[in-house]
């Protein structure tokens, strides 16, 4: 089953929502629609932009689709702070991060948790974009593909063959975030050929090949090429180099597989 590419611009907490609007403008105006047709473009913008990409993208196809950087794992209460699953469906997000490393590590996020967001995200009709990933000391004991494949299935607890294929795995190695040290082709293909044969493991190999499996950590317009040369590997998960409209454009085409724009 061939899989179409995605690439995802996560652009953390950075943007007012009158630069996300800039921003949006600027991908697209680099970008031809044509090329949605080999890559999907998403943009996850901080939970106070959402409705201007929302606004701007309503009519014109700018994108192909955004989502969010987290959810709450309620719909609706007394959880101060949280923004829940039918704010965000409503505001016509297609996909959540969930389990970004930054979340485990500055909001002590536990695998439960987790997976909890990523069966709040698909009751409300949204991927989950689930992430997993190794600190660099993990990766020198080389446990690497444990340690991240036990995050894929502590994550995805629960649920159903069906509901899995709807979600998107990220493999983001903690050392290569926001570092500039990407890893090599072969590290990418390694981890993300492992979780898709742990996907086909547990849930069979028809959701195997269709799950979506993206690689992130200092992407850029340079290196993802190289990058998606794994077979397992669909795309990218890109923080720093999604804040470049025209960067950001140029990856797409190189993911789409050519020409530049
Ligand atoms: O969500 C995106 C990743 O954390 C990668 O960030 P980066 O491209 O700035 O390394």
């Amino acid at each position: 089953m061939a899989r179409k590419p995605l690439i995802a611009g996560n652009w953390k907490m950075n943007l007012n929502h009158f630069e996300a609007i800039a921003l949006t403008q600027k991908i697209a105006f680099s970008l031809p629609a044509k090329y949605f047709d080999k890559v999907e473009v998403v943009v996850l913008p901080p939970f106070t932009d959402i409705r201007s990409v929302q606004t701007l993208t309503d009519g014109d196809k700018l994108l192909s689709k955004y989502g969010a950087q987290d959810i709450s794992p309620y719909d609706s209460g007394a959880y101060t702070g949280d923004v829940s699953g039918p704010m965000l469906a409503k505001l016509g997000c297609s996909y959540v991060v969930v389990g970004h490393s930054e979340r485990r590590e500055y909001h002590a996020e536990t695998d439960e948790l987790v997976n909890r967001k990523v069966r709040a995200a698909l009751k409300h009709g949204m991927s989950p974009i689930l992430c997993v990933g190794e600190q660099l000391e993990v990766r020198e004991a080389g446990n690497h593909v444990q340690h991240c494949t036990d995050q894929l299935i502590a994550g995805l607890k629960g649920l159903k063959a069906e509901q899995v294929k709807d979600v998107v795995i990220a493999y983001e190695p903690v050392w290569a975030i926001g570092t500039g040290k990407v890893a090599t082709a072969a590290d990418a293909q390694e981890v993300c050929g492992a979780l898709r044969a742990a996907l086909a493991e547990k849930y069979g190999p028809e959701i195997s090949a269709a799950v979506r499996v993206l690689y992130g950590g200092s992407v850029k317009s340079g290196n993802i090429s190289e990058l998606m040369k794994g077979d397992d590997v669909d795309g990218a998960l890109v923080g720093g180099a999604s804040l470049d409209g025209e960067e950001f454009a140029k990856l797409c085409a190189l993911a789409a597989g050519g020409p530049l724009p």
